[in-house]
């Protein structure tokens, strides 16, 4: 809806620019968040419910995926505490102050205020001023940007809360003969399940750990030099895919050939880091071979490699990803926090993932959007969009997101486990009752890939090879009964 309240957390990009080298670009201090109306110019009070509403509560699109950028707003803001910055920003300064028409939407004492009095909060927007009314205690200096550079945008959550924790996510134990059958349990009823007993020597993920936190306490420029993350691998900054997605996060996007990073990928160039990741993808790729294996024989196809070896064979297009997500400020006013990283289905067969610890991670189970409890002993695995066709519907790809910790930074490790680009997608055989047809058009992994990367990050990606658009779901679900 045209005028549906928007609700980011604007920074201007890149901060690291304004501060000196070591600086961190995600040091939590200069953020500030607004909410405004996209149109009408006006301004009302947030509740922190709406934050959900616009963030969660969006229709999944359907149409076309087209090349769209989020529309450029407002401008870009820094919360200072107390005194004005030294540094050469060319700001206008304003005071928090209590008259009653004066409103600050970061400020705590404002939101609360104006969430009680429903007072007017805003007032209009465009890209290069803003006239900002702050009712709130004097103590708190906001500067607004005259002239600010390019401004993104990430979206806002609201912040996950003690009930919303995902208690029941299904715990594969892979040293049982019975992990076939709570995979295919798992993969049925949320499409994401969590393994333990998987003989992934602990230390081989701590090392690659340590190696990631140090590589990205680096400054932003060396970083910088081992980017970009398109097309073929390197570091990438807030940017996720080409499309306009933006996270609070910063990552490592890697090519895999066989088990190790692709020699095509010269990121990263350090040679402790490089055998630290290779030792980790050698490791969680296997951990992948033994639940697709399991997953084979729990669904009953024959042989056991049938899964497995899409992902295994010469030519399998195999991704890992290491993503950082440094601290961000909550909005607790709003009870919001920023996107990690935004919704989303992967598009492979399975990604399996490991964290440091740090919780963030959110899964849609159907109903309402879960945290899942963080185990850095474990690994999660997600059934992508591939697996979901594979299955012609009987697994879904499981819908998920990362919400910034405001304390701890998260680092997290992805393998995307996805077949040769030549690969044809289309329901096993063995898995289609009789009469049963595909819900989904004919396509490759490389036809799908083409098409997933023309799209937003939380599009409905296989809506357009679905051949009755919408029934894919349905199917799933009935498949359940
Ligand atoms: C917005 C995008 C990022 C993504 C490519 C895409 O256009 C849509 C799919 C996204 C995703 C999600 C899972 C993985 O993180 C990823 C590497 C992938 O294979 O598909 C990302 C892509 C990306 O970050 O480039
Ligand atoms: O970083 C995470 O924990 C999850 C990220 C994710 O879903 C992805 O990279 O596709
Ligand atoms: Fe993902």
């Amino acid at each position: 809806m045209a005028s549906a309240i928007a609700c980011h957390l604007f920074y201007s990009g890149p901060l690291h620019a304004r501060r000196s080298q070591s600086y961190d670009p995600f040091s939590p201090t200069p953020l500030l968040s607004i909410c405004s109306r996209a149109a009408p110019q006006e301004s009302a009070p947030i509740p922190a419910r709406r934050c959900e509403r616009m963030s969660e509560r969006r229709a999944p699109s359907t149409s076309a995926p087209k090349q769209r950028r989020p529309p450029r707003q407002g401008a870009a803001l820094s919360l200072l505490p107390r005194r004005p910055p030294a540094g050469p920003l060319r700001a206008d300064l304003y005071k928090h102050h209590h008259e009653p028409s004066h409103f600050s939407p970061t400020c705590t004492c404002c939101i609360t205020t104006s969430t009680r009095h429903s007072s007017p909060i805003v007032r209009a927007s465009s890209a290069s001023t803003l006239t900002l009314a702050c009712r709130s205690r004097p103590d708190t200096a906001m500067v607004v940007l005259a002239n600010p550079p390019a401004v993104d945008q990430i979206p806002l959550l609201r912040s996950p809360g003690p009930t919303d924790t995902f208690a029941a996510v299904p715990v594969v134990d892979l040293s049982i003969p019975s992990a076939a059958r709570a995979i295919v349990d798992a993969c049925e009823r949320f499409g994401f399940f969590k393994v333990v007993n998987h003989g992934v020597d602990t230390a081989t993920m701590d090392r690659a750990e340590s190696e990631a936190v140090e590589f990205f306490a680096q400054a932003q420029a060396v970083k910088d030099r081992a980017g970009p993350a398109y097309p073929s691998g390197g570091y990438g900054s807030k940017r996720i895919g080409l499309n306009g997605d933006m996270g609070w996060l910063e990552y490592l996007l890697l090519a895999v050939h066989n088990a190790s990073i692709s020699d095509s990928c010269a990121v990263p160039s350090n040679a402790a880091f490089r055998a630290a990741l290779n030792e980790s993808i050698a490791a969680v790729r296997k951990v992948a071979v033994r639940v697709l294996e399991a997953m084979a024989e729990g669904l009953g196809i024959a042989p056991v490699d049938a899964l497995s070896a899409m992902v295994t064979e010469q030519g399998s297009d195999q991704v890992f990803r290491v993503n950082h997500y440094p601290p961000c400020p909550a909005l607790p006013g709003l009870g919001c926090s920023a996107t990690g990283f935004g919704e989303h289905t992967d598009p492979q067969i399975i990604s399996v993932l490991r964290s440091n610890g740090t919780s963030g991670l959110q899964i849609d189970d159907g109903a309402q959007w879960v945290s899942v409890p963080s185990d850095r002993d474990a690994f999660f695995v997600n059934v992508g969009d591939s697996l979901q066709v594979l299955t012609n519907g009987r697994f879904k790809s499981v819908k998920h997101r990362v919400v910034t910790n405001s304390l701890k930074s998260r680092v997290s490790f992805i393998y995307f486990a996805g077949p040769p680009l030549a690969q044809r997608i289309a329901p096993l055989p063995e898995l289609l009752r009789e009469g049963e047809e595909s819900l989904y058009k004919e396509f490759t992994w490389g036809e799908y890939k083409k098409a997933a990367y023309k799209t937003r990050l939380g599009d409905n990606r296989l809506a357009q090879f679905e051949k009755s658009p919408g029934r894919g779901i349905e199917q799933s679900t009935m498949a359940n009964d």
